[in-house]
C-alpha cells in the first residue's frame, strides 16, 4: 500500500498509527515516522516488502525479526508490535531520533554492529 503513496502519505493510517514522515529506506523496506493515535506514543514504522519466495509465516521467523522480538536491551531499538494489513508486514518499533544514534554508527556501520553485538 505505501509503496505506491510516494509523498502522499501525510495523514495515511496502518492500523492505529497515523504516518508522519519517511524516515528512510534500507534492505527490507521503507521506515516511517508515526504516531499512536491512542496514546499520542511516537514510533518507527518498517514496511517490509514482500519476497516472492517467501510467505508472511516465514518472514516471521526473518532473524531480524526474531533477533528483535527477544532482545530487551536500552542500546537496541525495541520491536513494540507486529501488523499485517493489506498483505503486508509492518513492523511497529522504538521510535528514535537520528542525534541518539552514536556518531560511531553513522561513520562506521560494521564497527557499530560488532560494539553492539561484543559488549
Ligand atoms: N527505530 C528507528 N527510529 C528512527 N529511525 C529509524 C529507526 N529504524 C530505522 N530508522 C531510519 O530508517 C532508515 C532505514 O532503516 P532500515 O533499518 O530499514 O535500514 P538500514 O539499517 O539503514 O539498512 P539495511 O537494512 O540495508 O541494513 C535508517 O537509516 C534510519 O534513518
Amino acid at each position: 500500500m505505501l509503496e505506491e503513496l510516494g509523498n502522499d502519505f501525510y495523514g495515511k493510517v496502518i492500523h492505529d498509527y497515523e504516518l508522519l514522515e519517511c524516515l528512510g529506506e534500507g534492505s527490507f523496506g521503507r521506515v516511517w515516522k508515526a504516531v499512536d493515535k491512542q496514546t499520542g506514543d511516537v514510533v518507527a514504522i518498517k514496511e517490509l516488502k514482500k519476497f516472492k519466495c517467501c510467505s508472511w509465516k516465514q518472514c516471521l521467523i526473518l532473524r531480524e525479526v526474531k533477533a528483535l522480538r527477544g532482545l530487551d536491551h536500552p542500546n537496541i531499538v525495541k520491536l513494540k508490535q507486529l501488523i499485517v494489513e493489506n498483505n503486508k508486514l509492518y513492523l511497529v518499533m522504538e521510535y528514535k531520533p537520528s542525534h541518539a544514534i552514536h556518531p560511531d554508527m553513522i561513520n562506521n556501520q560494521l564497527n557499530a554492529r560488532l560494539y553492539i553485538f561484543t559488549n
